[in-house]
């Protein structure tokens, strides 16, 4: 398995700490002020959104200052006895584990607070009084009122979200070291998208350069599109049939949070709810035919072609409706619905669902698996079913019974009637090839 690159370019000392000059200045001096044996705080609380360095910068500033790390994540339930025995321990110099130096580090300290119960602030607010080791917490938004005593009690510092030309240089160092090719286009697109988050970026690269070998401007765009805020199937629809430019259609389409294959399908469905015209119908059709032909052969050669996809299934099927080119067009509010396709699946799912139900007290009953009562005994049961259904030893629900009588439903007067009735054309084609040639 691949190590993620976020644990492989974890920094290791601050020096290799992108950026954050400050942050590190502050906590260089505050660890010099516990060694000289007068600490400023007994604790800080880096904050600031995830994936900015909060966990790093506390690892690192161990590692450079050769001191033990005593991680915990205090946001777990689990932790509160343990944080208890940190509490315990910190108290007294020496006693934590080792007689290295040590570093105590709560992460997600903002997740204490629905803990109260556990009594997990005041055994953190306890910890920091006590201790005789430098404590630092971590936390997305410390501004919760119930972390109110705990924003007191310590030295608060923001972490920023890292600058483009850090992020820069950290992504292209990566690409460098990996030996990958990276579009400097690519890394622009990643940049934009993480928004300071080294995390998401460098996990974006990684994602790009396994998947696909190099890091390309038109992947990386396809992968984004899909964190950027997304429309439900309903709106991609609403969206789509009611744009009147081609950049509408395909901003529709691509912000669609469902699955391409899927929107192919909702779209069909919906364009003959939409459109009146018999001629738009079909072109739209056309336009989604080709749009599922370039989504299979994107599958299969290159993702390059799927933005031919959104070509079709966004402007092509748009712009389908040749009335809109009128200055008098509006858009028509229509009620959409469901794909059939997703229907039937939904609905033999629930069949299958209580066929199995079936098939497993059939089981416990005789003590055969699924699987054997399935070959072995089902299909003879559905014989008996009428006899069986009403067997105290089984305790069908209603639901199970329906679903017997309808599997074992006889047919009716009126449908064997229609069921023997020979077909004209049947009759007709019979009859021609008994004729003696
Ligand atoms: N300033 C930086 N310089 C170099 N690498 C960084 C920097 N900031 C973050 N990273 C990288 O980003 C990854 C994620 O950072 P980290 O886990 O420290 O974020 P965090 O702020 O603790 O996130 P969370 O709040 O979700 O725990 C790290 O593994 C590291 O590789």
């Amino acid at each position: 398995m691949t190590v993620p690159w976020v644990v492989k370019y974890r920094p290791n000392s601050l020096d290799e700490i992108e950026n954050q000059e400050d942050v590190k200045e502050e906590l260089r001096s505050w660890i010099d002020s516990w060694i000289k044996g007068k600490p400023n705080y007994k604790s800080v609380l880096l904050y600031g959104p995830p994936g900015i360095g909060k966990t790093t910068m506390a690892l690192a500033l161990a590692k450079s200052y050769g001191l033990e790390i005593i991680e915990m994540n205090a946001s777990d339930t689990r932790n509160v006895t343990s944080l208890r025995g940190i509490a315990e321990k910190a108290s007294v110099t020496g006693s934590l584990f080792s007689d290295r130096g040590k570093l105590i580090f709560l992460d997600e300290i903002d997740g204490i607070q629905s803990k109260q119960d556990f009594g997990a602030i005041s055994t953190v607010l306890e910890l920091i009084s006590n201790t005789k080791y430098p404590i630092i917490m971590a936390a997305n938004n410390p501004w919760d009122p119930n972390l109110r005593e705990l924003r007191n009690a310590t030295k608060m510092i923001e972490i920023k979200k890292l600058g483009k030309i850090p992020m820069r240089r950290l992504l292209k160092k990566i690409c460098a070291n990996e030996k990958v090719k990276c579009e400097d286009a690519a890394i622009d697109v990643i940049i934009e998208a993480s928004d300071g988050d080294a995390r998401y970026a460098i996990n974006m690269l990684q994602s790009v350069a396994e998947g696909y070998g190099q890091v390309t401007q038109s992947v990386v765009e396809e992968l984004v599109r899909r964190k950027e805020r997304e429309l439900d199937p309903f709106e991609t629809l609403r969206s789509l049939f009611w744009a009147q430019y081609g950049w509408q259609a395909k901003q529709a389409v691509s912000r669609s949070q469902t699955d391409y294959e899927l929107l192919i399908r909702w779209i069909s469905e919906n364009v003959p709810i939409q459109y009146e015209m018999l001629n738009d119908i079909w072109r739209a059709y056309d336009a989604l035919s080709r749009a599922s032909i370039f989504l299979s052969r994107s599958k299969m050669s290159s993702w390059d072609l799927l933005s031919y996809t959104f070509d079709m299934m966004g402007p092509g099927v748009a712009l389908a409706e040749v009335g809109k080119k009128s200055p008098n067009w509006k858009a028509k509010w229509k009620k959409y619905q469901f794909p059939t396709y997703v229907q039937q699946l939904y609905r033999s799912k629930s069949l299958r669902n209580t066929r199995d139900s079936i098939i497993s007290k059939i089981g416990r009953n005789i003590h055969a698996s699924a699987r054997k009562v399935y070959n072995d005994v089902y299909p003879f049961f559905l014989q008996y079913a009428k006899e069986i259904e009403s067997s105290k030893s089984l305790d069908l629900s209603p639901k199970e019974i329906e679903f017997l009588r309808a599997s074992t439903k006889k047919p009716t007067a009126d449908t064997e009637a229609r069921e023997n009735k020979p077909d004209k054309n049947v009759t007709r084609r019979t009859s021609r090839r008994s004729r003696p040639t």
